[in-house]
């Protein structure tokens, strides 16, 4: 069973427009509402694929309760919160151009985060595979959240995978102690804080991360791939070229299917890159299933030369 944490889920309220004017009034060509949040959505392609999960998840308010619908047969633990979980807004246009709007989320009380981590807590003790701990912090969360988790999961033996981003990435990643971390490429960068052109940039950049005491980090590069990096090798893979229609959870697609895998390193590289490309090429924050995959159209490089230049590839 792979368990996910996502403290700040949301609905996500997708609309399709032929192109983004900034001033104008847009007419809408279809719209879609669905579950999201990112580990949520790692729970879902999960689910997809026949895979066993569990999403840990606080809701409340309206919102909460469409959450909830939208999730259907989902396995989930839901934590009763006060205030509403929030919707976000995606904007996509006819050439695949996704615009987000993320709400900050709903303020958690310090008694809500304790029942959370509770929640979480004996989930741990269902001896999952993995604990996914995913998405930004909401409201009144401090930024040692993830930290915190990696601790409770270390007390229960389970390894964790982390994709969040901004200072609560800074103050996990910095503490140590994950088996994957999952940053796309400009999330490293701020991480480091200095700019990433090359292939040998996001090694090194990922390289300094494993050595502040995490494992392998697997650094989604959108259409160009992913490179994953431990402390010796590094693969690249790239998917099968795609007409995008919605990047939304494209990386959580990626990271379920890393996990989902089995076999070496590289294999899994293969099965996250064709995960997250199928999910480029569906609307919104629609998770793709086993006939959406092209794991043989995969393109796998070990070790590449550190002078690519990432926007080449
Ligand atoms: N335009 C694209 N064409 C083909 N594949 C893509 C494209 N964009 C993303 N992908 C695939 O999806 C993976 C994840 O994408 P990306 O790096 O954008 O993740 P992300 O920024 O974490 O996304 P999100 O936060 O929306 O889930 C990439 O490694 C790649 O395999
Ligand atoms: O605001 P966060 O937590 O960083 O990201 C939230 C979110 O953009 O991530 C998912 C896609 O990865 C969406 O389902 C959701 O709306």
């Amino acid at each position: 069973m792979i368990l996910t944490c996502t403290p700040n889920p949301s609905v996500d309220h997708t609309l399709e427009i032929p192109e983004l004017l900034q001033g104008e009034i847009l007419r809408v060509q279809t719209s879609r509402t669905e579950a999201g949040g990112k580990g949520v959505n790692v729970s879902r392609a999960l689910r997809r694929n026949g895979r066993d999960t569990t999403a840990v998840l606080p809701v409340g308010g309206a919102q909460g309760a469409e959450l909830t619908a939208l999730l259907g047969d989902l396995p989930c633990v839901r934590v009763p919160i006060t205030d509403a979980t929030r919707t976000n807004v995606t904007v996509t246009e006819a050439d695949g151009t996704t615009t987000k709007l993320n709400s900050s989320g709903p303020a958690l009380t310090p008694a809500e985060i304790e029942d959370l981590l509770a929640a979480l807590d004996a989930e741990l003790q269902r001896d999952p595979r993995w604990l996914v701990a995913s998405g930004s912090l909401p409201g009144g969360t401090p930024p040692d959240l993830y930290a915190r988790i990696a601790r409770l999961a270390a007390a229960r033996g389970v390894q964790v995978a982390l994709d969040t981003s901004g200072k609560p990435l800074e103050t996990a990643a910095g503490a140590g102690g994950f088996a994957l971390l999952k940053p796309n490429m400009e999330e490293l960068a701020a991480l480091l804080g200095r700019p990433l052109e090359t292939v040998g940039d996001v090694v090194g950049a990922a390289r300094e991360v494993v050595s502040w005491g995490n494992g392998l980090v697997l650094v989604t590069l959108g259409a160009h791939g992913a490179l994953l990096v431990d402390r010796e090798r590094t693969w690249w893979a790239q998917g099968p070229a795609v007409v995008p229609r919605s990047t939304v959870g494209a990386g959580d697609c990626s990271l379920a299917g890393y996990l989902a895998a089995e076999g070496p390193p590289e294999e899994r590289l293969c099965q996250a890159v064709a995960w997250g490309a199928a999910a480029v090429a569906l609307p919104g924050t629609t998770v793709p299933g086993p006939a959406d995959l092209r794991v043989e159209e995969v393109r796998l490089v070990a070790d590449p030369p550190a002078e690519w230049r990432v926007a080449d590839l």
